[in-house]
């Protein structure tokens, strides 16, 4: 594999949301096209040092605080780079194109109105996700699984999947019309765990494929502007994701789990390994809790997937 060329490059996200984004010179490489702002690392420099540099000569501002977003190999042709973008968390000055180049702060919804560089699908998606992912648990009725949901996005949950394999198709869809008002409601997203065709009668944010299901499936079954989440468990599973043009995946267990005890984990080592060779923001699922983020972050997942440690009573 020839040795990429690493870039980092900054998500910087307003109070009101928006998103910076700067346009390419038309000369440039990938011209025309807005891109997220950063350039190369130079020798001997780690990505946050770079990041920090480029932010600076290239907006006129300084990063305080930065946290991994994620991690992207391309090839185009000719070059394969290797994209270390970053969220930027606090900053101080006023952003403005020190090189001449335009830039803008959009909307999170109206990134899809903007040409980027082929590299940077993953990227959009991983700005539009949060770093929690809350998969229902058991339920005794819909209106337990209701109360349930209703104080998760309380605590400020907002990216859902109703997960019932208990219930038969017909009592799915009436959970998931009753799941997607209140999430609608609150702002946040709701995948549904169930066949992609129901989107016709539910319209939720997207769908979550089980293993049965990803193994089914040999093209995209949603079409763009919904969410395509996969359950992987190995590299197997997260290439055929990525072969389906999977937007996200919750890869387990990464630990020891309540529901599944006999299931040896895949560990933190794994994670990191395994993510490394896909292009798609990854949650880390089984045996979590939400202080794990930090360390998900550091190993180049997207955040926190989980069942137990978000829908209890
Ligand atoms: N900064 C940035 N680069 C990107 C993005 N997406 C993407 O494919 N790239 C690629 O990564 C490389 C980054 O190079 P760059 O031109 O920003 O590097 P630089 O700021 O150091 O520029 P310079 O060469 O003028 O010093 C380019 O090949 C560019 O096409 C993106 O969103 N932001
Ligand atoms: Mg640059």
């Amino acid at each position: 594999m020839p040795q990429p060329l690493l870039v980092a490059a900054a998500a910087i996200i307003n109070e009101q949301g928006q998103v910076l984004i700067a346009r390419r010179p038309v000369n440039a490489d990938q011209g025309g096209l807005w891109e997220f702002p950063g350039g190369k690392l130079a020798p001997y420099e780690t990505g946050l040092q770079a990041l920090k540099r480029e932010i600076h000569e290239e907006l006129g501002i300084e990063i305080q605080k930065a946290r991994p977003l994620i991690r992207v190999r391309h090839e185009y042709p000719g070059k394969t780079v290797l994209l270390d973008v970053w969220k930027v968390l606090d900053f101080s000055g006023e952003p403005w194109g020190r090189e001449g180049q335009p830039v803008r702060w959009v909307d999170m919804q109206d990134l899809g109105d903007y040409s980027f560089p082929a590299a940077n699908r993953p990227i959009l998606n991983a700005i539009r996700l949060p770093d929690q992912y809350m998969v229902t648990g058991d339920f005794a009725s819909p209106e337990m699984a209701l109360q349930r949901l209703h104080q998760a996005l309380e605590q400020g949950i907002r990216l859902v999947q109703l997960r019932a394999p208990q219930l038969d198709a017909e009592a799915y869809r009436l959970v998931a019309q009753q799941f997607l008002e209140a999430c609608r409601k609150a702002n946040a997203q709701l995948l549904l765990n169930a066949d992609p065709a129901l989107l016709e009668q539910v319209d939720a944010d997207g769908v979550h494929l089980n293993s049965a299901r990803l193994a089914a499936f040999h093209h995209r079954p949603v079409s763009s502007n919904k969410w395509l989440s996969v359950a992987c468990h190995d590299l197997a599973s997260l290439k055929k994701a990525e072969t389906l043009q999977a937007d996200l995946a919750t890869l387990s267990p990464i630990q020891v789990t309540s529901c599944h005890p006999d299931v040896a984990p895949l560990g933190w080592q794994a994670f990191q390994e395994l993510i490394k060779q896909v292009r798609m923001p990854v949650y880390a699922l089984g045996g979590m809790s939400p202080t794990d983020r930090d360390r998900v972050f550091g190993l180049g997942g997207q955040g926190v997937a989980g069942i137990s440690c978000y829908w209890s009573s």
